[in-house]
C-alpha cells in the first residue's frame, strides 16, 4: 500500500485524475465510481481534462459501488443519480454502460449476483475510486464485513445514516438498507484508490492503514491488497505514526514510478 500526503484537495483531485487518465487512455477501460464528497474534486478535475485536453471516456463501461435500497432512480440522492450528475452527464461515457446496483429490484439477493456477474462479464474493474465512512466503511461495507464479501444487501449503522442525513431532510429519511459490493468484489479491482480529506477522516485513516487488518475497520482491507494507493491530505493523515516515512517516500520518489 503506498500513503500520499497531499498539501490539498485539489492536488488528490489531480494524483486521482492521473491514475484515472491513465486507464482511460488504455484499451476497454472499466472504471469504478464512488459516491460521497471525497471523490467530488477527482470528478471535476477529470470533466475539466474532459472539456479541455480531450480526454475520452467514449469506450468506457463504469460500475458504482453501492445504492440505497427502496429509493427510485428518479431520487436525487439515489446514487445512479449522482453520479450522473457529479461525474457522467458532464463527459462522453455512454449512459448505457453506466452501471450500478438496482436497490428497487423485486428480488435484491438476485440482483447483486448479476450485478457481480456484469463486473466479471467486463473482465473486472481496472481502477476503483473508494471514499472512507467515520466508521472505517467502504461502499457500504459496515463494520465485521465480511472480508471475502460479494455484493449483497447491507443494514446501515446509525452513525452512517447519521453521516448521510445531510443530503436529506432528515435521519429519519435515509434509507436503512443499502446494496453494496462486497469486499471480496472491490478487491477484485486491479487497483484500489482510496482518497480522504479533513479531521473527521484521520481516525479511520489511522485504523485502515495501521492498524490490524481486521473486519472491524473494513478499509484495512486495502493492507491485502498488492496494488493499494491512499490519497488523505494533513487533516486526514494527522493520526498516522509512519506519516514520515510516507512523506519521505513520495520526496524520494523516482520519476518513473507512477501510483
Ligand atoms: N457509501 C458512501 C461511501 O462510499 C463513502 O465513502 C462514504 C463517505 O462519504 P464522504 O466522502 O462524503 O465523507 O459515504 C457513503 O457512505
Amino acid at each position: 500500500m503506498e500513503v500520499v500526503i497531499c498539501g490539498s484537495g485539489e492536488e488528490i483531485g489531480r494524483h486521482v485524475a492521473d491514475v484515472y487518465e491513465a486507464v482511460l487512455r488504455g484499451p476497454a477501460p472499466v472504471i469504478g465510481l464512488a459516491t460521497g464528497s471525497s471523490p467530488l474534486v477527482a470528478y471535476q478535475e477529470l470533466i475539466r481534462r474532459h472539456r479541455e485536453d480531450g480526454l475520452s471516456f467514449a469506450g468506457a463501461t463504469a460500475f458504482l459501488l453501492d445504492e440505497y435500497v427502496g429509493l427510485p432512480l428518479s431520487h436525487p440522492e439515489s446514487y445512479a443519480a449522482v453520479i450522473r450528475r457529479e461525474l457522467t452527464d458532464h463527459v462522453d461515457i455512454d449512459p448505457a454502460r453506466v452501471f450500478s446496483p438496482d436497490g428497487t429490484a423485486a428480488d435484491l439477493a438476485a440482483e447483486c449476483a448479476r450485478y457481480d456477474a456484469a463486473i466479471a462479464a467486463a473482465g473486472g474493474v481496472h481502477v476503483q475510486l473508494l471514499g472512507i465512512g467515520t466508521d472505517g466503511h467502504v461502499g457500504f461495507n459496515e463494520p465485521m464485513s465480511s472480508l471475502t464479501s460479494r455484493t449483497r444487501p447491507k443494514t446501515l449503522t446509525r452513525q452512517t445514516r447519521e453521516d448521510n442525513a445531510r443530503f436529506f431532510d432528515s435521519v429519519d429519511e435515509v434509507p436503512t438498507h443499502v446494496l453494496t459490493q462486497g469486499l471480496g468484489t472491490i478487491s477484485s479491482a486491479r487497483h484500489l484508490v482510496l482518497v480522504a480529506t479533513g479531521s473527521a477522516k484521520a481516525e479511520a485513516i489511522a485504523a485502515a492503514v495501521e492498524g490490524p487488518l481486521s473486519a472491524r475497520c473494513p478499509a484495512s482491507i486495502l493492507q491485502w491488497h498488492r496494488h493499494a494507493t491512499v490519497f488523505v491530505d494533513e487533516a486526514a493523515a494527522s493520526r498516522l505514526e509512519f506519516a514520515d516515512y510516507y512523506r519521505h517516500t513520495l520526496a524520494h520518489k523516482p520519476d518513473w514510478q507512477g501510483f
